[in-house]
């Protein structure tokens, strides 16, 4: 269930109704008003936009009975999400105001081709010539789109055009979204490496495994700028940082945990490589066709991988035998798949990250009675264990020292960073994570990604405050 804001604009006339009974009829359905403005008071009649959430089931109910009331005309319904997507979410800005013919010569031709000599002379000047410094595209095909799967190019643009808000707000990181209509690996890759040079960075995205995985790893080595596929590191080093948290509330140990991995695709895979490099000793990973064992023959690379592992359980079966008795449960499969009769199974002060979007494996309501730890991806609950916390503080370090790339040392240092943030004495069940708005968390995880990256021999250049 999504719980919705909707704005209802109504007439009301005065001699056959209150906004009383508006409310009344409102509340009774489901909805709950958040606000009301008056747009037109006339004697006979008034009209206002009343804001309401309201779950998407209830949402129709609503507004027929609305509709069926004496007295009130529904003039128009709008949903506040879609209205900010109006025009999409965001434009690009010169940085200088070209208000004069002396402005245009310096900017544009002729001043420009001094420049663009100057780059072709040395190219490492594009970094302080050009927008390359502080520029990374968010790329998709549009194949894995949060738990939405694959539903193209066109359609992806939405969540690639919220990542490049986060990259600005959070971190003053101007992103780019790229969506592109082709799945093949080889084009795919060709069409990242012939845009390459704009870019100081590259976030792949929502790019469906197992072809993620090929593509990252082949840009790495074909390319001198960082590349990082989000879904599989970002959401990884968010799941490390949770559980050294909520392993500090439960009082347990990583090497003490057995861990359920539920889908063990982009995510799923990193997350279990970062739970071996922690230290968990027993480790289950599952997928649709049930538990990956040790032992097991699989034609999936990663899953091959998995099953040589000595920390991979040899337990066959399925999700539900996997979780009897798990310390861990971490979902980032699809929504729906557990009950609370399901976590009821798991060892005693149970963790659950319930991660797939937009709906969790299991809904909160179900799951906190039987579990000490709960978190989602959601915004809108607590616990908000999202990818978000890492991006946009991950790539400001990286273009800051100006990385080759993104290593492990820099992940898990990020990962420790985000933790941090959340201080012992603050630390409970219902807050293990930070929120992306604690300004803390780019700070922090930048300084954490520079360190590393300047112990590990990636950064090229030293940034000023750390020199
Ligand atoms: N909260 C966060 O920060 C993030 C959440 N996610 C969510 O995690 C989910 C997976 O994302 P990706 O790894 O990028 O997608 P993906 O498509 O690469 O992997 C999904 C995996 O889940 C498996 N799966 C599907 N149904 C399953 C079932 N019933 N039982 C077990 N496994 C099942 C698929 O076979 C596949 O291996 C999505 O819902 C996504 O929104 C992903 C990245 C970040
Ligand atoms: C958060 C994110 O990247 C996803 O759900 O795909
Ligand atoms: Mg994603």
């Amino acid at each position: 269930m999504s719980y919705n804001s909707i704005i209802i604009r109504m007439e009301l006339d005065h001699a056959t109704v209150d906004f009383g009974q508006v409310a009344a009829i409102i509340s009774k359905t489901g909805g709950d008003i958040t606000s009301i403005d008056m747009i037109r008071s006339g004697q006979d009649s008034s009209v206002r936009d009343v804001t309401v959430d309201a779950s998407d089931s209830l949402e129709p109910q609503i507004i027929s009975s609305l509709r069926e009331m004496k007295g009130i005309k529904v003039i128009n319904v709008s949903d506040r999400t879609f209205l900010a997507h109006l025009g999409g979410k965001i434009s690009t800005q010169p940085r200088l105001a070209i208000k004069n013919r002396d402005d245009l010569s310096r900017v544009y031709t002729p001043g420009v081709a001094r420049v663009c000599t100057s780059i072709h002379e040395n190219p490492h000047k594009a970094y302080s010539l050009t927008i390359k410094r502080n520029t990374v595209a968010v790329i998709s095909d549009g194949t894995a789109v949060l738990g939405l799967g694959d539903i193209g190019p066109h359609a992806a643009a939405p969540v690639m055009e919220g990542k490049a808000m986060l990259f600005k707000q959070l971190a003053d990181v101007d992103a780019f979204p790229i969506c592109l209509d082709t799945k093949d690996t080889e084009e795919i890759i060709r069409t990242i490496k012939v845009i390459s040079p704009i870019f100081g960075g590259i976030n792949l995205e929502d790019i469906s495994s197992p072809r993620c995985f090929e593509i990252e790893s082949r840009l790495v080595d074909e390319l001198d700028i960082p590349i990082f596929h989000d879904d599989q590191h970002g959401t990884a080093v968010v799941v490390i940082a949770g559980l050294i948290n909520a392993l500090k509330v439960v009082g347990k140990r990583m090497e003490q945990i057995r861990v359920v991995v539920n889908g063990i695709g982009a995510a799923g895979v990193s997350i279990c490589k970062m739970l071996l490099a922690a230290g968990v000793k027993s480790l289950v990973p599952v997928d649709r066709d049930g538990i990956i064992f040790r032992g097991g023959d699989y034609a999936h690379p990663m899953w091959k991988w998995l099953a040589e592992k000595p920390q991979v359980e040899t337990q066959q079966g399925d999700l539900k035998d996997a979780i009897c008795g798990a310390d861990v449960f971490i979902g980032v499969s699809r929504g729906g798949l557990l009950t609370g009769e399901d976590v009821k199974k798991m060892a005693a002060n149970s963790i659950v990250f319930a991660m797939a979007n937009p709906h969790p494996e299991i809904e909160p309501e179900e799951a906190l009675p039987h579990v000490r730890v709960f978190a989602t991806g959601r915004s809108d609950y607590p616990n908000q264990i999202n990818n978000v916390l890492v991006f946009p503080g991950l790539f400001r370090g990286a273009l800051d020292c100006r990385a080759s790339r993104i290593n492990e040392p820099m992940k898990l240092a990020a990962a420790r960073a985000i933790a941090s943030v959340v201080y012992e004495n603050e630390l409970n069940e219902h807050y293990i994570i930070p929120s992306i708005f604690n300004d803390q968390v780019v700070a922090k995880v930048r300084k954490a990604v520079i360190e590393a990256a300047i112990l590990t021999g990636v950064a090229r250049r030293t940034p000023p405050d750390f020199r």
